[in-house]
């Protein structure tokens, strides 16, 4: 909110306002560690290797789980509650968040991402107060989670 209070009614987010905007990144981060769009990714294996006493061959095809890193708790405690706060200071390990991947095929389009979702909730907490018109909607993966119905609420300007 310091960052809306410091803007006039017109007035367009600049690159600096993006990089002050860390609770929000937060926040934005927590959502895709609890509900990561992409669950996951195939990988082919290209030496044999051993895996936690497993013999992984040459050739295998294997995938790697977002959803599944994103929930053990030896890397998020209590990995179902919403805690913005394990992104502060240094944050998680490395590629134990892992929303966008990691490595060389990462996800190109990150910052892209990063800027699209922090204007559209800055744009939306500075224009709007909301209520979801339904309550305890169910989340359908299909193959990303979405809310069944579409998410709709009633937005009231201020
Ligand atoms: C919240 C939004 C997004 C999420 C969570 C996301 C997530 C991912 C993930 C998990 C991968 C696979 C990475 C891997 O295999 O290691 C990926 C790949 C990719 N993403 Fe995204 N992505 C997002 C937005 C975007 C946007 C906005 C673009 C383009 C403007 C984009 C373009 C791509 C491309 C081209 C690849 C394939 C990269 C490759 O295989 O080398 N993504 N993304």
């Amino acid at each position: 909110m310091d960052i809306a209070k410091s803007k006039g009614p017109d007035e367009l987010l600049n690159w600096e306002d993006i990089q002050k905007m860390k609770l929000s990144w937060n926040v934005a981060c927590e959502v895709l560690r609890l509900a990561p769009p992409v669950q996951g990714a195939f990988r082919d294996v290209l030496t044999d290797f051993m895996y936690e006493g497993f013999y992984i061959p040459k050739g295998w095809k294997i995938y790697w789980s977002t959803h599944s890193t994103h929930k053990n708790p030896e890397y998020f405690s209590e990995p179902y509650k919403f805690d913005p706060s394990r992104f502060e200071g240094r944050g998680p390990a490395p590629y134990t968040f892992v929303p966008f991947g990691g490595g060389p095929r990462m996800c190109p389009g990150k910052e892209y991402a990063r800027l699209e979702i922090l204007v559209f909730m800055h744009n939306l907490v500075k224009r709007f107060k909301w209520e979801k018109l339904i309550p305890n909607e169910k989340i359908v993966v299909n193959p990303m989670p979405i809310p069944e119905k579409g998410l709709p609420i009633q937005l009231f300007p201020y």
